[in-house]
């Protein structure tokens, strides 16, 4: 995509359930705005020398969760960068508070469908290895949507749109709420 003249004033943070693209997108606007792209499960991964599933099965959610509201804190302290979180971490209102406080927030708003979509072939997602992951999506799809509606935006996803795209729609929501600088100031 092209390269806006702009960049961001504060980190954008994004949330949204798992296969709503954040780690995607927010790699793809990273890009475009010339800032860094962090993902707290990538740095999560990277410190604990294993995958996000195996710090499940070994030491559990709740540890995963703790884990996780730690390195969104330190990811959140250095320049401006797009952060994208794993579909979790918005839940905790002490991380929601902790976010608000240094970052605008971007919900992507994915339908059920779509999401099924991105995640049913992916067995990456250790929330989702039960016996009817559809029932689990879906469960965990009603009972995040209002949690994820607290978000400072929203930007919906449709299966016609490219990640570039998605990027590109992300960005134009973040100029249109002025939270864009020129890249030369
Ligand atoms: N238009 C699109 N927007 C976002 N993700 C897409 C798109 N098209 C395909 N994908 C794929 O969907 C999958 C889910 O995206 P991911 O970024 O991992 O989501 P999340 O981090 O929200 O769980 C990835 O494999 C990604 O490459
Ligand atoms: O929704 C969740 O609770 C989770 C989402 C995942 O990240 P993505 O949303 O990037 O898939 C990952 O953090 C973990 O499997 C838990
Ligand atoms: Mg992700």
């Amino acid at each position: 995509m092209p390269s806006p003249a702009q960049t961001l004033i504060k980190p954008v943070v994004l949330v949204g359930m798992m296969g709503a693209g954040k780690t995607a997108i927010g790699g793809a606007m990273a890009r475009a705005l010339g800032v860094p792209f962090l993902d707290s499960d990538e740095a999560l991964v990277e410190a604990a020398n294993c995958s996000i599933a195996e710090i499940f099965e070994r030491d559990g959610e709740e540890f995963f969760r703790a884990r996780e509201s730690e390195v969104i804190a330190r990811l959140l302290d250095g320049a401006p960068a797009v952060l994208s979180t794993g579909g979790g971490a918005y839940l905790s209102a002490d991380n929601r508070a902790m976010i608000a406080k240094r970052a605008t927030t971007v919900w992507l708003k994915a339908d059920l469908a779509l999401l099924w979509e991105r995640v049913r072939h992916k067995t990456t997602r250790p929330l989702l290895r039960t016996g009817d992951p559809y029932a689990t999506l879906k469960d965990i799809y009603e009972a995040r949507t209002p949690i994820y509606a607290k978000a400072d935006l929203a930007v919906e996803a449709h299966a016609s749109y490219s990640i570039d795209q998605m990027a590109a729609r992300v960005i134009d929501a973040l100029a249109g709420a002025n939270l864009l600088k020129d890249k030369a100031s």
